[in-house]
Parts: structure tokens; C-alpha cells; sequence
């Protein structure tokens, strides 16, 4: 994925603005201001588990750059992962952390490895979470990693948030894949 070629981004929108238009049994998950892991430990009955696809050094889409309100071309640290239940591929997320914000208890990102992100947030009392919004992931988007695509590509719905440690910024954000809906 090359974001910064102006690739065609989702439409992202305020979830509570478009609740209407969601698909009732994704709802709840959509809109959730917990941490998606600890519901998605519970929904598997804890055969729960985090694939790392790939952590490095990496690029972000122009209107990620905007709500993280950074510089186009800042550095950025990319980490996508698919969020396992019973093995099965559940949620793709990415998530995006500027090079400036790898301070503090963020620096521990580094080394997360197949851990749960969502540890390292939820379980710091001052983190600070914005709105969450939503978009209809297309094919054509390109926003999956490769080894997240189902062999039938099909619309996905996804969200993202800006969450904030000691003040500094990281764009989580996470699709929801076939075989998840299918355990609604
Ligand atoms: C933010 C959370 O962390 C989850 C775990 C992630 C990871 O390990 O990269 C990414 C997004 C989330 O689905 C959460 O649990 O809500």
C-alpha cells in the first residue's frame, strides 16, 4: 500500500452520527469505547490470540496524517496484527504511532511483539480516548494487509480511534473480518 499516492481512502464518519445506518449485530462492537481485546478474550472464551503481521517503520493514508494531526511524512511506526479467536482471523487492526509519541510508557510498543495493545492502553488510568468512527472498508481500498484478505474480498466494516498517552497521539484502527461476523 502506497497511502501517500492519494490512494482512495474509506469515508470515515462519527459512529454515534451513523449508528442507524450500521448493521445491528456488528453494532454493539462498532461502537464499544472498551478495549476490543478483553470483549474479543471473552467472545472466544479466552482461546484468544494476536498474529503480528508486520511492525516497521511505514507510511500513513493523507486524512490519517490529519486526525493524528501530524506533518504529511512523518515518521510513523505501522503494526498490523489480526486478532485470532478459536485460531479463526476475527479483526484485522493497524495501528499507527508518530515517531513523536514513542515516549514514556509508549516506548514499550517497540518490543509488544504478539501482545495485545490493547493491555498497554486500557491498563493506564490517564489514557485518553477520542471519538470512534466508521467506514465501509472496500476491496478497492487496499487497507487490508495482504494475509488479512479473504479470498473473496467483500465490503468489511471497520473504526478507528485516536487514542492518547500522556497527551501523545496513536491511530488505532480495526476491521472486522468474514469469519467474526459469522459468530454473531
Ligand atoms: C486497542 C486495543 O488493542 C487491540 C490490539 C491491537 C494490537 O495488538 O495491535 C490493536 C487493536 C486492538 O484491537 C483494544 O484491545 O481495544
Amino acid at each position: 500500500m502506497n497511502p501517500l499516492s492519494h490512494q482512495r481512502e474509506p469515508h470515515w464518519r462519527d459512529a454515534k452520527q451513523v449508528s442507524w445506518q450500521l448493521p445491528k449485530p456488528l453494532m454493539p462492537w462498532l461502537l464499544d469505547e472498551g478495549s476490543l481485546t478483553a470483549r474479543l478474550i471473552e467472545h472466544s472464551k479466552r482461546a484468544f490470540d494476536v498474529e503480528l503481521l508486520q511492525q516497521g517503520w511505514g507510511e500513513g493514508f493523507v486524512g490519517e496524517y490529519r486526525l493524528l494531526n501530524s506533518p504529511l511524512r512523518q515518521k510513523m511506526l505501522v503494526r498490523e496484527v489480526i486478532l485470532r479467536g478459536a485460531g479463526r482471523p476475527w479483526v484485522f487492526a493497524r495501528s499507527l504511532v508518530p515517531v513523536t509519541s514513542l515516549q514514556g510508557r509508549l516506548k514499550a510498543l517497540k518490543q509488544l511483539d504478539n501482545r495485545p495493545l490493547g493491555a498497554l492502553l486500557f491498563q493506564d488510568p490517564h489514557m485518553a480516548r477520542g471519538p470512534i468512527q466508521v467506514a465501509e472498508i472496500l476491496p478497492e481500498h487496499g487497507y487490508l494487509h495482504p494475509q488479512a484478505q479473504s479470498v473473496q474480498p467483500t465490503p468489511l466494516w471497520g473504526r478507528r480511534s485516536v487514542f492518547y498517552l500522556d497527551q501523545q497521539p496513536l491511530l488505532v484502527s480495526e476491521v472486522f473480518l468474514p469469519e467474526f461476523l459469522s459468530t454473531l
